[in-house]
């Protein structure tokens, strides 16, 4: 079976030690560093902007990989590329024109992942599939970390998982929201590719062991 890749999220560390948990994550096997921005419009939370990013950015040794939760996610297409970005995510829902915002995340230089909150249906992506680098699927409703994960994902997983052998796309299959060493053997067998972990991994009491651990369940 292949191996998980991890996305440790920012959002659950310690931000008045902030320096010490980047340091840790970057001497950990996480293989991206999963950025969450909230604008208090799309979900009920803010949670950090481009100015704190930009210190983040220089700190982590990770690829960023960046989970928009905002209304009108093209408008940052330019200060999220600044960042140094690898991969930008914007939800489906917060996008009238997505087939045009996926075009200029590309145009950008970055890869372009579409997100689906939990109870927006796999199927509403068929006909954009074959352009996306990566679909995010939450397994909790989007704005806070340290939420029950919503074990209907696992369902999800494998309708995309179907979805993308189908049509020949290329996109890795990604999963955000309460996942942990319980929730993660079930999402790796039901064909996940990339996990988020925030809370599982920021709140261990040794983040580099559970880092380790979750990416060899
Ligand atoms: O996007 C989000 C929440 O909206 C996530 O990235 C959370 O930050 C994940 O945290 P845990 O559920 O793993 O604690
Ligand atoms: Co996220």
């Amino acid at each position: 079976m292949k191996e998980i890749k991890l996305s440790p999220s920012l959002l659950s560390a310690n931000f008045a030690n902030l320096q010490d948990d980047l340091d840790k994550i970057n001497r950990s096997e996480a293989d991206w560093l999963h950025i969450d921005i909230m604008d208090g419009v799309f979900v009920p939370n803010i949670s950090f902007g481009f100015p704190v990013l930009k210190y983040v950015a220089k700190l982590s040794k990770k690829p960023l990989d960046v989970h928009l939760m905002i209304v009108q996610p093209e408008k940052f297409i330019t200060e999220v590329k600044e960042l140094g970005t690898m991969l930008m995510n914007v939800h489906y829902e917060a996008c009238t024109h997505l087939h045009r915002v996926v075009q200029q995340i590309k145009a950008a230089g970055m890869q372009a992942g579409v997100t689906l909150n939990p109870a927006t249906p796999v199927c509403m992506l068929a006909d954009i599939i074959e352009e996306l680098d990566l679909v995010l699927l939450m397994s909790v409703n989007p704005g806070f970390g340290g939420q029950k994960f919503i074990p209907h994902t696992l369902q999800k997983v494998s309708e995309l998982r179907e979805l993308i052998e189908r049509t020949h796309s290329h996109a890795l299959i990604e999963v955000d929201g309460g996942v942990n060493l319980e929730t993660a053997p079930l999402l790796k067998q039901a064909g996940a590719d990339v996990l988020v972990a925030g809370n599982a991994v920021f709140k261990a009491p040794d983040m580099i062991e559970m880092v380790h651990q979750l990416k060899n369940i």
